[in-house]
């Protein structure tokens, strides 16, 4: 798979210093990038996603469609409905709906009503834009024991669950790590739900076919581990799949230490027929990041 892509990325590049040598003068097609700098076509067994927030501060909705459009992904995720319609444009969709923030969720009851209200406009977005999947969080510990946590989560949830499945939009619950403190969105300390089973088990007392597991590999990685082993123990409950490099939340390469090929056959393997968003935090030119991914998980 490596020495494949390297040998891409060459042809790419020699391509590139050729054409430049020539002066055909490639016109760029996106700035910071040449035509020739494209993917091949892409396999496309897995249907990939990009998280605008992670590359907001590079480019725009038009931008960053424009991207995914030119990488061959088939959505831009976690971005308004407002912006729905310049997703499609490119022929994109939007793997799934942003709501509530992660620190005010179903653990509380006092944020009950909040959280519904909100999830309520998403599903109806969502039924409107052909959009599958909201996102939705545990919340904050703030005090309150896992156990009753969990209690409030089952019974909060079941009060939209019903909503969601008339709509036919599912309810993702995320899990997330607790662990990384370095940087606000490389964890979150003080997450409730922050191990899978944990998840799994409020998802399973809610009991409908709507409400699903967001498995961000990324933090279970950091919280759980055993990857390919969870992700077949609960298939049956995985709604959307996160990606990112461990640790540091960065690029998809060899700096970290996760195996994204073989997760991504496994997920073929159980098969997954969601989306996997790219969710790492760039660090270094945020075209080739995301290129290189989108490449390691086109298995
Ligand atoms: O950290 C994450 O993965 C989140 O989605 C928080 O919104």
């Amino acid at each position: 798979m490596k020495s494949e892509i390297s040998r891409r990325a060459l042809l790419q590049n020699s391509g590139v210093a050729a054409a430049t040598a020539l002066g055909l003068g490639i016109k760029p097609s996106l700035a910071g990038e040449s035509k020739a700098d494209s993917l091949q076509p892409l396999k496309g067994n897995i249907n990939q996603s990009v998280v605008h927030w992670c590359f907001k501060k590079y480019w725009d909705i038009e931008k960053t469609a424009q991207v995914a459009s030119q990488l061959g992904m088939k959505s831009v995720e976690l971005t308004p409905a407002e912006n729905w319609k310049t997703l499609k444009k490119h022929g994109l969709t939007c793997a799934i709906a942003s709501s509530h923030g992660f620190k005010v969720g179903f653990n509380n009851p006092e944020n009950w009503d909040q959280c519904i209200e909100i999830l309520r406009k998403r599903i109806d977005e969502c039924a409107a834009g052909g959009v599958n999947n909201v996102i939705t969080f545990t919340g904050m510990r703030d005090g309150i024991s896992d156990e009753e946590g969990a209690k409030n989560c089952v019974a909060g949830l079941k009060k939209i669950i019903g909503y969601a499945e008339k709509n036919k939009v599912n309810l993702c619950l995320e899990m997330l790590n607790s662990r990384d403190d370095s940087h606000p969105m490389k964890g979150h300390p003080g997450y409730q739900g922050d191990h899978t089973e944990y998840c799994i088990d409020i998802i399973k007392q809610v009991g409908s076919n709507r409400m699903k597991l967001l498995f961000d590999i990324y933090h279970v990685q950091i919280m759980d581990g055993d990857v390919i082993r969870r992700l077949k123990q609960h298939k049956d409950y995985i709604g959307h799949v996160h990606t990112a490099g461990n640790p540091g939340r960065g690029e998809l390469d060899d700096k970290q230490e996760i195996n994204y090929p073989a997760i991504m056959l496994a997920l073929q393997e159980i098969g997954y027929q969601g989306f996997v968003g790219q969710e790492f935090i760039p660090t270094r030119d945020p075209y080739q990041g995301l290129k290189q991914a989108v490449e390691l998980c086109d298995v």
